[in-house]
């Protein structure tokens, strides 16, 4: 196993309720199986995921061995790394057997496309109305605002901006756990008619978000890297559960998670944690297993200023194409 960093800018960062997100950095991980080489990534983002250091730790260790079950075992604690070696070994053993990645993860048949939401990030009313109109014009139909860095007037605001000049947007927001219970009650009645609100109160308040619940449909994000996708369906705290490959230890979980959830009337909605192009493209392999699903957070790719490689799976018209060559579908070698 050969485990390499990386560092990559982000285009425009995204300013977020915790904070902005201006770089990711992270390693490669490359195995030798099967005559074929497989390539995963493990991108760690704290407060989702392990830190860096806690990441780098967990892949020398599981490049101590060539053995897939010790090497998942060394990374049990580090869902990045976990992430970055399952992500290897299911793409060389995809290739090997010359199917999509989402196949050898468990679909049955073709998936030809996955939807997509745009990510737009907190600014002012005009400027939110502005980016949202633009994605519109992309070919997207859902946007997910980003809200929770300034007071619920000023989202509001924002989203009447958005709603004014852009009516026929499919809505969701995002306040990353920014807002106190009172704060959240009265987000719940004033934001309209949008799919969900996202992470309302800081992670994991399982019983805080399942009675918020009355008020209007709830996503979360941060309480399932928290506190576990089955956690936040045993106490009925959400009506859809964000699902990270990143922060959940890899694809493979994630597609076991998803279906665990839905098999509970929790609706699974699959994203990226702003991944550079393997894990962003597993990620999509990963939706593509659970599909059906609503819009998902999948359209990062331009998030980024460059990219390990080229992107196999670019957004067009609200929707990604699920890549059906063999293994993940990224064309190596990596270019930093
Ligand atoms: O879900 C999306 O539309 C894209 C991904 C995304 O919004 C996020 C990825 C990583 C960290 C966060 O800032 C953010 C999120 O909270 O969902
Ligand atoms: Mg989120």
């Amino acid at each position: 196993m050969n485990v390499e960093p990386f560092s990559l800018p982000l285009a425009d960062p995204v300013d977020t309720a915790r904070g902005t997100v201006s770089e990711r950095r992270g390693f490669l991980v490359t195995v030798e199986r099967d005559g074929e080489t497989g390539v995963g990534e493990a991108t760690p983002l704290p407060g989702w995921t392990e830190s860096r250091e806690a990441c780098r730790s967990a892949l020398e260790r599981a490049a101590a061995t060539d053995a897939r079950d010790e090497a998942l075992a060394a990374c049990e604690g580090a869902p990045a790394a976990r992430h970055g070696v399952s992500l290897a070994f299911a793409d060389a053993a995809a290739r090997a057997r010359e199917r999509p990645l989402y196949r050898q993860l468990g679909a049955d048949g073709r998936v030809e496309r996955v939807p997509v939401n745009a990510t737009v990030g907190d600014a002012d009313p005009a400027t939110t109305a502005a980016r949202v109109r633009g994605v519109l014009g992309d070919g997207f139909r859902t946007a997910k605002l980003k809200v929770g860095a300034r007071s619920l007037a000023d989202d509001i605001a924002r989203l009447d901006a958005v709603r004014a000049a852009a009516p026929d947007a499919a809505l969701r927001v995002d306040a990353n756990g920014a807002w106190d219970r009172g704060t959240a009650r009265r987000a719940l009645d004033a934001v309209g008619d949008v799919e969900y609100v996202e992470q309302p109160l800081a992670a994991p308040s399982l019983g805080e978000h399942a009675a918020l619940r009355d008020r209007g449909r709830i996503a979360l994000d941060e309480s399932v890297a928290a506190a576990g996708v089955d956690e936040v369906v045993a106490t009925d705290a959400a009506d859809v559960v964000v699902l990270k490959p990143m922060a959940l230890g890899g694809v493979d979980r994630t597609v076991d998670a998803g279906r665990r959830a839905r098999a509970a009337g929790v609706e699974p909605v699959v994203t990226t944690a702003f991944d550079a192009v393997y894990a962003r493209t597993a990620a999509v392999h990963a939706a593509a297993v659970l599909a059906p699903l609503p819009a998902c957070g999948l359209a990062t790719g331009d998030a980024l200023a460059r990219d390990l490689a080229a992107d196999p799976a670019p957004v067009a018209d609200g929707a990604i194409a699920v890549p059906q060559g063999k293994g993940n579908g990224v064309a190596g070698p990596h270019v930093e």
